[in-house]
């Protein structure tokens, strides 16, 4: 049976503190924005920004034990705890709220630790995670700027942000969001040849 939108942000909203079932609004909100200015299909943004904290605030131990139960490959609990309700959210999702495309399960799944090869749904979802209205951290109005005119440039921005907290905190880095930084840095570049290209044509 296709899944009703309504039950399930009930549901999700049940499952968090009210303060972040208005970050998930946000960053609803945010990532259908991005959706319509860079092209991507804003009903699969709002599914995956909807779900993609549902396992958030559930207890470490069932976030574990949902990546265990699902055979997980991607070494995630080798790493820090926030990022396991990333893929425990994308398994939830499937299993829970029936939810098949892909597309919104990998923009669930990837929306903390970036991936190399984002998607623009992916994308749209991630950038909407760090730059939703309720973020206030140092570097936050840096990354709205850059989401004017380049989701792949905000998105560095952000997981530079990020990588550069984890080495001040003297945390380990689990290594897909460098992968993914290094995967956007290439994507600015190749668009900037073309265009130099295009201009010499
Ligand atoms: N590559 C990474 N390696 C280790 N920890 C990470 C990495 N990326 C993000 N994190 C952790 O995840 C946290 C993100 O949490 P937060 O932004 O609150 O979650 P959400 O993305 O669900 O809103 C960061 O503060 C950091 O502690």
């Amino acid at each position: 049976m296709k899944p009703d939108l309504q039950a399930v942000m009930e549901s999700v909203r049940a499952q968090m503190p009210e303060k972040r079932w208005q970050h998930t609004i946000g960053v609803r909100d945010t990532a259908i924005r991005l959706s319509l200015q860079y092209g991507a299909d804003p009903v699969q943004a709002e599914w995956a920004a909807v779900l993609h904290d549902v396992a958030k605030y559930w207890p470490v131990e069932k976030q574990r034990q949902t990546l265990v139960d699902a055979g997980e490959q991607e070494p995630w609990l080798q790493y820090d705890k926030p990022l396991w309700h990333a893929p425990a959210g994308a398994i939830v999702a499937e299993r829970q709220y029936s939810v098949t495309d892909s597309m919104i399960l990998d923009a669930i799944r990837y929306h903390t630790s970036g991936r190399p090869g984002m998607t623009l749904l992916d994308k749209v979802v991630c950038l909407a995670d760090y730059m939703e209205p309720g973020r206030a951290f140092p570097g936050v109005d840096r990354i709205r700027e850059l989401a004017e005119r380049s989701l792949e440039a905000a998105l560095i921005a952000g997981f530079e942000g990020t990588i550069g907290q984890l080495i001040e905190q003297g945390a380990p880095i689990f290594p897909m969001t460098v992968l993914a930084r290094n995967s956007l840095l290439e994507e600015l570049d190749a668009a900037r040849q073309e265009k130099k290209e295009e201009g010499h044509s």
